[in-house]
């Protein structure tokens, strides 16, 4: 069986949108983990704002870990959250599996994050755009760390990149079915 497609990233990276369309294109079930947590616990603000970070945290890694279940069981596409990856567990979870890195930058998401989104990391106070790249910097390698392929995302459209990362799936998973080692995570390629 094809193992799930779990994409990471910085928040707008596009993980979302990009992971319903390679969800379409491989006519696979989709989850997207920020979704699940709304879906249990309400909108993302209320629970910072209830259960602090680390309540937000602790649903988020619950919410993936299910996530990780369904895709071991049938093919699916994963959208993590942009800060699921601080969590060591999330990282070997996500290590274990085909993880895609969304690299963007700040002038590619500026539009998206300048104003209120409901991401409560970038919404508290003025500057949105200062806060994005604080995390990003505190982030970046937790994403590489975990990552199988890094797609870089700027200057293409979300269906472009849908199409580039099942390509790089195919190419893996078809591999993988005459050199089963090449799933080994212990094999990855060098980044
Ligand atoms: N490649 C792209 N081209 C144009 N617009 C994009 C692209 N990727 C994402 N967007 C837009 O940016 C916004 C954020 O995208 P999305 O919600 O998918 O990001 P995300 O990585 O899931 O963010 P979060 O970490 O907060 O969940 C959306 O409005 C989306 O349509
Ligand atoms: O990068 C982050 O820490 C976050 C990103 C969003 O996807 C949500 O998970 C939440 O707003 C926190
Ligand atoms: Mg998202």
């Amino acid at each position: 069986m094809r193992p799930g497609i779990f994409l990471v990233g910085p928040m707008a990276s596009g993980k979302t949108i990009v992971g319903r369309a390679v969800a379409a294109l491989l006519e696979a079930g989709f989850v997207d983990t920020d979704e699940k947590v709304v879906q249990g616990a309400g909108p993302i603000a209320g629970i910072f704002a209830e259960q602090g970070e680390a309540g937000f945290r602790r649903l988020e890694s619950a919410a993936l870990a299910a996530a990780a279940e369904q895709a071991d069981a049938g093919p699916t596409v994963v959208a993590t959250g942009g800060g699921a990856v601080l969590d060591p567990a999330n990282r070997a979870l996500l290590a274990g599996r085909f993880t895609v890195y969304l690299l963007t930058d700040l002038e590619t998401v500026a539009p998206r994050v300048r104003t209120a989104t409901g991401r409560p990391l970038l919404d508290a106070g003025t500057d949105a755009l200062q806060r994005w790249t604080d995390i990003f910097a505190v982030r970046e390698p937790l994403y590489r760390d975990c990552a199988q392929l890094t797609i870089d995302t700027r200057g293409a459209t979300p269906a472009e990149l849908a199409q580039a990362i099942v390509d790089a799936y195919r190419r893996r998973t078809d591999a993988a079915l005459t050199d089963p080692a090449l799933t080994d995570p212990a094999r990855r390629d060098p980044r």
